[in-house]
C-alpha cells in the first residue's frame, strides 16, 4: 500500500468512527500541593450511564467540575465530542462545552415558572420558540401540562425531572449529574431513579453520574468508575465490579466481606468453611478467599454438610436475618432466612463456590 492509500484509510476511519461523548485523559488536578486527582481517565461512550462511585472526599465531584470547566485541570485533556475543551493550551467555559448539568440543589429558580426553567437552559433561541421546545422537553419527562406552574408547586421528583429537561433540552453530548438523588427520601428516590433513566434511554442521552450509593451504583450504570483517593482503581460493569472486585476494599464498597487467607495447594485454597477451587495457581502462593454473606449459606445444624459456628448475635432485617459469628478468629457477617434458622445458636455454614472472590496475596 503507498503512504497516501494509508493515509485515506486513516482518514476514511476517522470520518465513520463516531467521537466519545466526553473523554478525561490523564486529568491531574491539585490544590496548592495537595493532589486532588491523579493520572484520571475515563472514556464515555455514546448513550452510556457511567456512574462515579467512591466515598467522600475521593475526588468525584472535582473530577466532574474539572469535566464541566468549573475547575482547571492541571494536567492532562478534556475532550467532548471530538473536540478539545481543556487541555494546556485550550480552556473552554462551562457554557461552550455542549454539556447539561444536574446538580443536588437543581437549581431552579423559585420565581420562574417551569416552562421558563426549562426554556433557559436554551440560549439564542427567541423566547417563543424556546418555551415552546420547553414544553415538549417537559412531555418527554411526564410533566405535560405544568409549563405555567411554579417549582415550589411541584413535588421533589417532579422537580427532579425538570432539571432533567432543562439539562438535555440543548441535546448536550453528555448530561453530568452530581449526586442528583440525594435530597429524596428513599422510596421517592427509587422510583425517580428510573424515571430518568427511562428518559435517559428514550433520549438516547450520555450521562456520567456521581453517587456515593453503591445500591444506586448498580441499579443505575451500565458502567461503574470506582473512584478512590483520587484515582479511578476499577472500572466495568455492575455485574463485573460485584463478581471481579480488584482487591478487598472495591469488594467492600457494595457489601460486608467475609475474608479468609489462604495459601495454594494443588490448585485449590483451603479455608476455614470449605476448599475452594482457584485454577492454575502455583502452590504457596498466599491468596485472600472471600464471601460476601449470601455466599456462605446458612442451615440448621441437622444438616450434615459444612461447618458449624456458633451465632452470637441475630438482627432481624424483615427479609433476612443477620447473623454474627466467628470461625477460628474471623469474624463472620451471615445472612440467613428468618423462617429456616428462626433463633438456633449453632448454624452450619457451606460456601457457595461460585461466588467466592479469589484475591491475589494477604489482604
Ligand atoms: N476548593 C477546594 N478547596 C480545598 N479543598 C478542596 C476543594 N475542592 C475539593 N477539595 C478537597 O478535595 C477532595 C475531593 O473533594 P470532592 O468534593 O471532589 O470529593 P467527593 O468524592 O465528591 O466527596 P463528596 O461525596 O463528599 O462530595 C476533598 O478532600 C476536598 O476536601
Amino acid at each position: 500500500m503507498t503512504p497516501d492509500a494509508g493515509a485515506a484509510v486513516t482518514l476514511e476511519k476517522t470520518r465513520t468512527a463516531a467521537p466519545l461523548p466526553l473523554s478525561l485523559e490523564q486529568i491531574e488536578f491539585s490544590i496548592g500541593n495537595r493532589a486532588i486527582l491523579r493520572n484520571v481517565s475515563l472514556q464515555i461512550r455514546p448513550r452510556e450511564v457511567v456512574c462515579l462511585l467512591g466515598a467522600s472526599g475521593c475526588g468525584k465531584t472535582t473530577l466532574l467540575r474539572v469535566a464541566a470547566g468549573i475547575e482547571r485541570q492541571s494536567k492532562g485533556r478534556v475532550v467532548v465530542g471530538g473536540r478539545v475543551v481543556a487541555d494546556a493550551e485550550v480552556f473552554l467555559p462551562p457554557e461552550a462545552r455542549r454539556l447539561g448539568f444536574v446538580f443536588q440543589d437543581l437549581a431552579l429558580f423559585p420565581h420562574m415558572r417551569i416552562g421558563e426553567n426549562v426554556a433557559y437552559g436554551l440560549s439564542g433561541v427567541r423566547r417563543a420558540e424556546a418555551l415552546k421546545r420547553a414544553s415538549v422537553a417537559l412531555e418527554q419527562v411526564g410533566l405535560a401540562g405544568y409549563d405555567r406552574a411554579y417549582p415550589h408547586q411541584l413535588s421533589g421528583g417532579q422537580q427532579q425531572r425538570v432539571a432533567l429537561a432543562r439539562a438535555l433540552l440543548p441535546a448536550p453530548s453528555v448530561v453530568l449529574f452530581d449526586e442528583p438523588f440525594t435530597a429524596l427520601d428513599r422510596t421517592l428516590r427509587a422510583s425517580v431513579r428510573e424515571d430518568v433513566l427511562s428518559v435517559l434511554r428514550a433520549r438516547e442521552a450520555t450521562a456520567v453520574i456521581v453517587t456515593h450509593d453503591p445500591e444506586e451504583a448498580l441499579a443505575m450504570a451500565d458502567r461503574i468508575a470506582l473512584m478512590r483517593a483520587g484515582q479511578i482503581v476499577q472500572t466495568g460493569t455492575p455485574e463485573e465490579i460485584w463478581r471481579w472486585p480488584i482487591d478487598l476494599a472495591a469488594a467492600r464498597v457494595f457489601s460486608t466481606v467475609n475474608a479468609f487467607h489462604a495459601r495454594v495447594v494443588g490448585g485449590v485454597a483451603e479455608t476455614p468453611v470449605g476448599r475452594v477451587p482457584v485454577g492454575q495457581r502455583p502452590d504457596g502462593e498466599l491468596l485472600t478467599i472471600a464471601f460476601r454473606p449470601e455466599a456462605l449459606r446458612v442451615y440448621p445444624t441437622d444438616r450434615e454438610a459444612g461447618v458449624e459456628v456458633a451465632v452470637e448475635r441475630r438482627r432481624f432485617y424483615g427479609t433476612h436475618v443477620e447473623l454474627l459469628a466467628h470461625v477460628g478468629d474471623v469474624g463472620l457477617t451471615l445472612q440467613a432466612d428468618p423462617y429456616q434458622v428462626p433463633h438456633a445458636d449453632t448454624v452450619r455454614l457451606v460456601p457457595d463456590l461460585r461466588q467466592a472472590i479469589v484475591l491475589e496475596g494477604h489482604q
